[in-house]
């Protein structure tokens, strides 16, 4: 059975902290690219690759260079990318909503990131998203936020939230920490199966693998069958695992593709708590897209504003004035500020999609409001709305 289970990319594994030059075939040549911690910085309000009214990234209101979460000259009008130290004018120009799909320059097969290993449902989503891509497996969320970074590859496609699970936070977060802009997103239908090896019957097992989601979404036949859960990095990660050590206690809760690569049974499909399983992935680029109006746009933004009563409220509000539907919002804790230890609360960051595009004036509007009392605000990407079939 071993035998069967074949690689075809090497995972991208990237050490932390460390510098990595592009591969020869990167398609530009750009100096060395390190990882560098941002921080946030407060009462300090930028908003972030903002658009102008006819749809061209401006870069920032007041500062068309310099994101507000690096830690250098954020007063600096330099002319330097800050993640590379590349002249800017050098750097490609943004790519339009209607090339967003297409390969970057030279025709040859766009790189995409994902999270697991092949059979991964990660790996489904990136090929929904460029279905000619070669899908390029990392070992983690942050090390495929990196790989794009670096220029190891040209997207990252990486699952925000689920409808049974909920949002997988890690991301939110690497999302802030990172630079990447959101320049699209797939929705993808998880199925999943009960795995196993051969000669294995559901009544041997006494325990599944899985990625935490995957075992979230499966809570119900999963307590039925009386299995104790094994959270791992990836569905089918578990799969590869059960099946390389033969184990005939164990199975693994991953999809019918990762059964076939891995050379597995399928004991139970569809075992998911909800027939309408569905993940939403965000797709990841160095540059972010020009936001048209031709189509359904949904833009993402993340703040955080003063403590006090209505603050949320209060910047909900400036979206619904102006009649702008929100699809999403997340709250996550806000790191690495001095801590108010006579205060009772926390201090959050809001993450909010909303239904419109960048290239609207209303949008901008309802931004320009909400930038007059934010304490931070970034527009992380403003890219069309998924509304294919699943
Ligand atoms: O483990 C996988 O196969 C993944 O692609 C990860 C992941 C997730 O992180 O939510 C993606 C889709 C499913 O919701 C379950 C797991």
């Amino acid at each position: 059975m071993a035998a069967s289970i074949a690689a075809r990319s090497s995972v991208i594994s990237i050490p932390r902290q460390t510098t990595v030059k592009p591969s020869p075939s990167d398609r530009e040549s750009r100096s060395t690219v390190s990882f560098r911690q941002p921080y946030i910085r407060r009462r300090n309000v930028r908003l972030l690759a903002s658009f102008n009214s006819n749809g061209g990234a401006t870069g920032g209101k007041s500062d068309s260079k310099a994101p507000a979460l690096e830690i250098p000259n954020i007063e600096d009008d330099s002319t330097y990318d800050v993640v590379s130290g590349v002249p800017s004018h050098l750097l490609p120009k943004p790519l339009s909503s209607t090339q967003y799909s297409k390969p970057v320059s030279d025709g040859s097969r766009l790189r995409v990131a994902y999270q697991g290993v092949r059979g991964a449902y990660s790996e489904s989503a990136a090929e929904k998203a460029y279905p000619n891509c070669e899908a390029v497996p990392c070992d983690q969320f942050d090390v495929a936020f990196q790989a794009v970074e670096r220029w190891l590859v040209d997207r990252a496609v990486l699952p925000i939230e689920n409808s049974l699970g909920g949002s997988i936070h890690r991301n939110y977060d690497l999302l802030l920490r990172h630079r990447l802009h959101i320049v699209g997103e797939v929705k993808l239908a998880v199925r999943h199966c009960l795995l196993a090896n051969h000669g294995v019957k559901v009544e041997d097992l006494k325990r599944v693998l899985s990625h935490p989601q995957a075992l979230a979404q499966c809570e119900n036949t999963l307590t039925k069958l009386g299995l104790v859960r094994e959270a791992v990095d990836d569905t089918a990660g578990a799969a590869k695992d059960v099946a390389l050590r033969n184990l005939k206690d164990a199975g693994a809760v991953a999809s019918s593709a990762a059964a076939t690569i891995y050379g597995m049974d399928i004991l139970a499909e569809d075992i998911q708590d909800d027939c309408d399983n569905v993940t939403r992935f965000l797709i990841l680029a160095r540059e972010p897209i020009i936001p048209g109006t031709d189509r359904p746009f949904k833009t993402s933004i993340v703040f955080s504003l003063e403590w006090g009563p209505g603050a949320l409220f209060k910047a909900l509000a400036v979206f619904a004035l102006r009649q702008i539907n929100l699809t999403k919002i997340e709250s996550r804790p806000l790191r690495n500020q001095p801590s108010r230890s006579s205060d009772t609360c926390f201090d959050y960051l809001f993450y909010v999609d909303f239904e419109a595009s960048m290239a609207d004036q209303n949008a901008q509007n309802a931004l320009s409001h909400l930038k007059e009392f934010a304490t931070f605000l970034r527009v992380l990407g403003s890219y069309p709305l998924d509304t294919t079939m699943l």
